[in-house]
């Protein structure tokens, strides 16, 4: 089953409560065991979520919601193993993934199934889906292989390095651009100054936070911010108008993944601190 998430107009979306925000753009229990737990953005009809396989595979199953015959037959997935090593096997053919290898399952792709090798440590693979109106070849990518990217300072506390997978130079998509950000030991803050991007929308799902940590993640537009307390291993919607930001209590990394009009990553529109409220 597939969670629905609506968008919303900003004017809406700065008179709503907490409550209002966590329900329309946190997800959480994305990584269950035993369980494929997928949310649905109507923001480029965006699909994200986990597939934990404990001592059984795991299916991606189809949903009525895509009027499709299987899951892939009109869409392209991305995802990254956070967690112990594992196998997903597309339409037969097996790709062995280790923490942080990516695999890219092109358009067309009727059959995949997730495992793990061991079910006390399992793997965790997140997924990020969008619309593909073409078929680019099942690509796999090891941590070794992505694109690194140094950004920021210890004096501005958000040294970090950016792993980019699946994005124009690397594995090759329709839409879907899909990497990871890690900070730096003592280092809190990710993507400040920060951007917004009308091009695109983007999903952030924040893991290895330490269990009793959490990151203040910053959206909204620049002159009208709202802010969600987020925990390990729960994601959060961002709307192409909104920016996306976040401060922890701790280090942590998290998964960025984009869709819309255009894969171009340095297409995004500043936002000067001096313009933030
Ligand atoms: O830490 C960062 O900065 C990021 O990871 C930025 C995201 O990749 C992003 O927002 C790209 O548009
Ligand atoms: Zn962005």
């Amino acid at each position: 089953m597939i969670t629905m998430r609506h968008g919303v107009h900003p004017d809406h979306f700065k008179l709503q409560t907490t409550s209002e925000l966590r329900d329309e753009f946190l997800a959480t229990g994305v990584m269950t065991p035993g369980a494929v737990t997928l949310f649905h953005s109507y923001y480029d009809r965006f699909i994200f979520g986990g597939a934990v396989p404990t001592d059984q595979p795991l299916q991606l199953e189809n949903d009525d919601a895509l009027r499709a015959d299987y899951f892939l037959e009109r869409r392209e997935l991305g995802l990254l193993n956070l967690g112990g090593s594992g196998t997903v096997t597309v339409d037969g053919t097996a790709y062995t993934l280790e923490r942080f290898d990516c695999l890219y399952i092109g358009r067309g792709a009727r059959d995949v199934r997730f495992a793990s090798a061991s079910a006390g440590q399992p793997a965790k693979y997140y997924i990020n889906s969008a619309p593909a109106h073409k078929e680019y070849p099942t690509t796999k990518a090891t941590q070794s292989e992505a694109n690194r990217i140094a950004l920021g300072d210890e004096a501005h506390a958000n040294k970090r390095v950016l792993y980019q997978y699946i994005h124009e130079q690397g594995i090759q998509s329709c839409q879907v651009v899909m990497g990871f950000t890690e900070l730096a030991e003592g280092n809190i803050w990710n993507t400040f100054p920060p951007h917004t991007h009308a091009r695109r929308m983007e999903v952030y799902l924040y893991f290895d936070l330490p269990e009793d940590e959490l990151v203040m993640h910053f959206m909204g537009s620049p002159e009208e911010t709202r802010h969600l307390a987020v925990r390990n291993d729960e994601a959060v919607i961002s709307p192409p108008w909104s920016i996306h930001s976040g401060a922890g209590t701790a280090a942590y990394r998290f998964v960025w993944g984009m869709a819309g009009e255009n894969q171009s990553f340095a297409d995004m529109d500043a936002a000067p601190r001096s313009t933030i409220r």
